[in-house]
């Protein structure tokens, strides 16, 4: 059993007020949070938000303008402060993988530990290769694996001396559903086993939700709601929150009164209604059924209430089909109100 190095407290990565600005374009405003040893935090934002940008500043590759970022307390320095960019115990995985091309699989991860004596680095290695399900492509070069083992083999690189954070951009925008699936389990396994803390960076928030302990939303560079991923689904404070989380409704106050809900008991003016809050029910109000979407496990259908105004609808009802009648029921609390 070896030792990590770092020793952890109770704030492990923290960020406070960290600025970068690309001539006239602010690509990170003051961004600040912290980020424990053995959790997950995943930044949710559309392409541009500043997403790469941050991480960059994050691993020490980049200088940001302003604020800082803290390892267990000590500053992580910039590019600019040092000889070799980078922090030792803070390791990025780039969504090109950057390995070696012309060396096997397990020679990439190998390298990472070339100054651990050898007895160590193969028992080491050898673990690697199980905890990311390599050891049967071990001896290829990185052409010759596949997409999700090539990021495999990056995550294993990464971690292989065992960093106090790892970071990822966008880890799974390239993979299949079953690479997704072994990527999210290693990230479990990790943060388990080995007390890594992670945080990746994603644009599809389905599986920032379902990984992550804490899910930041990104907009233009700035950390605009930050929280636990029942929170931000069902309590999003904004539109964008809503859209960047998964499938919505953004209603304004007069399509409530079309819902059967009263606007006077709402003062906002936006809100946001998830689609599988909306019941097919014989008691609801009258609609037509505009469009059938399969998902797979359920049906995504749209539900015209009036000519201007559509409604997304989760169901599991087969039979529906394009020009059906169907009355469709909202209760209040399902309804969430946004800030502007
Ligand atoms: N080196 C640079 N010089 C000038 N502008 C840059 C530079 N790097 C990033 N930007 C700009 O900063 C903004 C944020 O970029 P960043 O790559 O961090 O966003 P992102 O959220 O990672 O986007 P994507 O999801 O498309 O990768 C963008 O408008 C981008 O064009």
């Amino acid at each position: 059993m070896i030792i990590n190095p770092y020793k952890y407290n109770e704030r492990l990565l923290e960020a406070t007020t960290l600025t970068k600005s690309f001539g006239p374009l602010s690509a990170v405003q003051q961004v600040s949070f912290v980020l424990q040893a053995g959790q997950v935090m995943a930044l949710v934002g559309a392409s541009g938000s500043g997403k790469s940008t941050l991480l960059s500043i994050l691993a020490g590759l980049t200088d940001a303008d302003g604020g800082d970022v803290r390892l267990d307390g000590k500053r992580v320095p910039g590019p600019s402060e040092v000889l070799v960019a980078g922090h030792a115990a803070i390791r990025l995985v780039h969504q090109e993988y950057q390995l070696m091309p012309n060396v096997s699989v397990r020679e990439n991860i190998t390298y990472a530990l070339r100054f651990f004596a050898k007895t160590y680095r193969d028992y080491r290695v050898d673990e690697l290769l199980r905890l990311c399900r390599l050891a049967e492509v071990q001896n290829r070069l990185p052409r010759q694996v596949s997409g999700g083992e090539k990021q495999r083999t990056a995550i294993a690189r990464a971690i292989a001396d065992k960093p106090a954070v790892l970071l990822l951009d966008e880890p799974f925008s390239h993979l299949d559903l079953p690479n997704r699936l072994i990527v999210r389990n290693l990230l479990f396994d990790l943060v388990r086993h080995e007390n890594t803390a992670c945080l990746f960076v994603t644009h599809d928030a389905s599986d920032a939700l379902s990984i992550a302990h804490t899910v930041g939303i990104l907009r233009d560079g700035k950390l605009i709601q930050l929280s636990n991923p029942v929170d931000i689904y069902r309590r999003p404070e904004t539109a964008y929150a809503a859209q960047m989380t998964g499938p919505v409704n953004i209603l304004q106050t007069e399509h409530l009164p079309l819902l059967g809900l009263s606007a006077v008991e709402y003062p906002s003016a936006l809100f946001c209604l998830r689609p599988e809050q909306v019941r097919l029910s014989e008691a609801g109000i009258l609609g037509t059924v505009r469009a059938v979407f399969f998902k797979g496990s359920h049906y995504e259908i749209e539900v015209e209430l009036n000519p201007d105004f559509c409604l997304r609808v989760l169901t599991t009802n087969d039979s529906l089909y394009v020009g059906q009648r169907v009355n469709i029921q909202v209760t209040a609390d399902s309804v969430w109100p946004l800030q502007r």
